[in-house]
């Protein structure tokens, strides 16, 4: 089966719906196919096969494939998949061609962090506003933007559409600073800090938590040590999907 041409609306074809209902885990490895597809890009590439896109992305070929047959791809026999073509059709699902705009709410450690980061704009993300509760840090130039009060959140989102929030606030002010963002009319937030939030059914969370990740980190070295301890000297087998994301 072949893939679609350019310029046609991704999904259209081969009788796979015009957006297809994609299992989450399938949506959470799409962003590292297409991290990979632009370096394949960028080094000259026009076609790759899928062990080279799974290889390349930390997958296996299998789950690839599987996962692309739900965009309508699947590569042409002998030749793999046409490496802009899928990038077309991944930033087509990702919504990544609206270049949404983005604000940050919490400029402090993190928050600046966030705020100086470059991998945004390149990845199709305008981060248009950061906010803070601190008067000390409203009026601070970071990249290019001026830190605003959190009393400006709903007029300023307004103005510039904010789709996404980013909270860096400290835990205690999340959930607040998440209703504030709701109330603006953000339907999508990625939360840096711990805990769970409470939102309206048409609003999204995504939380992102290093120490978590280091506390699975910190389960497969115990595993590993265990494993070694045992009699017999017997070396702990590598777990299934060592290389892959956590939760992909
Ligand atoms: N997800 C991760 O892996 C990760 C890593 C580091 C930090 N964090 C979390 O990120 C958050 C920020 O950490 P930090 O080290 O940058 O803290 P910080 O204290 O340096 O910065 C917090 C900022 O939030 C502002 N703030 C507080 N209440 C606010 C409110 N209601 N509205 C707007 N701004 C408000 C403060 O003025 C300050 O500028 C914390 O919740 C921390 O636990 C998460």
């Amino acid at each position: 089966m072949s893939q679609q041409r350019h310029g046609s609306t991704p999904g259209e074809a081969d009788g796979v719906p015009a957006f297809p209902d994609l299992p989450e885990a399938t949506i959470a490895r799409l962003p590292e196919y297409l991290r990979a597809l632009h370096h394949l890009a960028e080094t000259g590439a026009e076609t790759v096969s899928s062990e080279g896109l799974a290889a390349a992305a930390g997958v296996n070929s299998a789950k690839l494939r599987k996962d692309l047959s739900h965009l309508g791809s699947y590569g042409t026999r002998g030749v793999g998949y046409d490496v802009a073509l899928l990038v077309d059709q991944i930033e087509y699902i990702l919504g990544l061609d609206k270049n949404r705009a983005v604000c940050l709410v919490g400029v402090g450690n993190l928050g600046h962090a966030l705020a100086g980061y470059a991998g945004f704009a390149s990845r199709g993300f305008r981060v248009v506003a950061l906010f803070d509760a601190d008067p000390k840090k409203v009026g601070e130039q970071i990249n290019g933007l001026t830190v605003q009060h959190t009393d400006d959140l709903e007029r300023i989102a307004a103005e510039e559409s904010i789709a996404i929030g980013v909270i860096a606030t400290p835990p205690g002010t999340a959930q607040a600073v998440a209703d504030a963002l709701v109330a603006a009319g953000v339907t999508s937030i990625l939360n840096f800090a711990p805990g769970v939030l409470s939102v309206p059914s048409n609003v999204d969370v995504r939380k992102v938590d290093l120490a978590i990740e280091l506390q699975i980190l910190s389960f497969h070295e115990h595993r590993k040590a265990s494993l070694t301890a045992l009699p017999g000297g017997r070396s702990a087998p590598p777990a299934s999907g060592d290389q892959e994301a956590v939760g992909s």
